[in-house]
């Protein structure tokens, strides 16, 4: 069994950006470093026959080989294109099953990677109850991504379709991303000592007495 890891990142200057009312540019940068940092550095050593990051940006691309992850460029055509994309060049070279996991999940502890690394169809849903943070397939079956507005259900939709068994997981370091600015508070609780934790007191040094 060949496992292998996708985590989809933005370059450094576009991610976030639903946090730009509260988080200027250089601060949404240094809190995306900090996700795939964080991420990164959840993925336990030897789970993965492979650990990679699909972007388009060389700021990520540094970042994650950094980290001793490899990079897969991204087509360019959205997140959805994107992943096939890795997903296909993946099972060229003899994936088994491929994981995506979104690098957006500052909660996320090596537990909840090693839940991932499943011998059958998963789908991690988001807090919100809309999203999809992850999902872990056979690299042949032919379930396409659907990542995006109410991927979840979508998700469900396309496996009903295909008579593929898609199981729920749910772990909060799963479910907990950081998309909308009251999201932050929520996960200044849930990671108090990450590196996202410590870049979100460094640029917005108020939270600190706003968080309960
Ligand atoms: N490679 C790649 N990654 C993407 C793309 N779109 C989103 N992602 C990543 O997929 C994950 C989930 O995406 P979002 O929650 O929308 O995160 P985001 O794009 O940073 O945030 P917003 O700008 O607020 O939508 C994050 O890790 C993103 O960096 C894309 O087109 N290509
Ligand atoms: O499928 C999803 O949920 C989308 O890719 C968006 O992810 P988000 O919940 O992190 O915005």
């Amino acid at each position: 069994m060949t496992r292998h890891l996708l985590i989809p990142a933005q370059g450094l200057t576009r991610a976030k950006s639903r946090l730009s009312p509260m988080l200027p540019e250089t601060g949404r940068a240094g809190l995306a470093e900090a996700l795939l940092r964080d991420t990164l550095a959840a993925v336990p050593a030897g789970l993965f026959d492979s650990v990679s990051v699909v972007t388009g940006a060389a700021d990520t691309a540094r970042i994650a080989r950094a980290m001793g992850a490899k990079v897969i460029a991204d087509v360019g055509d959205g997140l959805n294109a994107a992943l096939e994309a890795a997903r296909r060049k993946l099972r060229r070279q003899g994936a088994k099953v491929v994981t995506v996991l979104h690098g957006d999940l500052p909660a996320l502890t090596p537990a909840d990677v090693i839940a991932l690394a499943a011998d059958t169809p998963i789908i991690a849903p988001a807090h919100d109850g809309t999203g999809t943070n992850a999902l872990c397939l056979g690299a042949g079956l032919p379930l396409p991504y659907r990542f995006g507005p109410d991927s979840r259900a979508r998700h469900h939709a396309a496996a009903a379709e295909l008579g593929i068994a898609l199981t729920e997981l749910h772990r909060p370091g799963l479910a907990q991303d950081l998309d909308l600015p009251q999201d932050v508070a929520r996960v200044l609780s849930l990671a108090p000592d990450g590196a996202t934790a410590r870049a979100l007191r460094r640029y917005l040094p108020t939270l600190e007495r706003e968080t309960p």
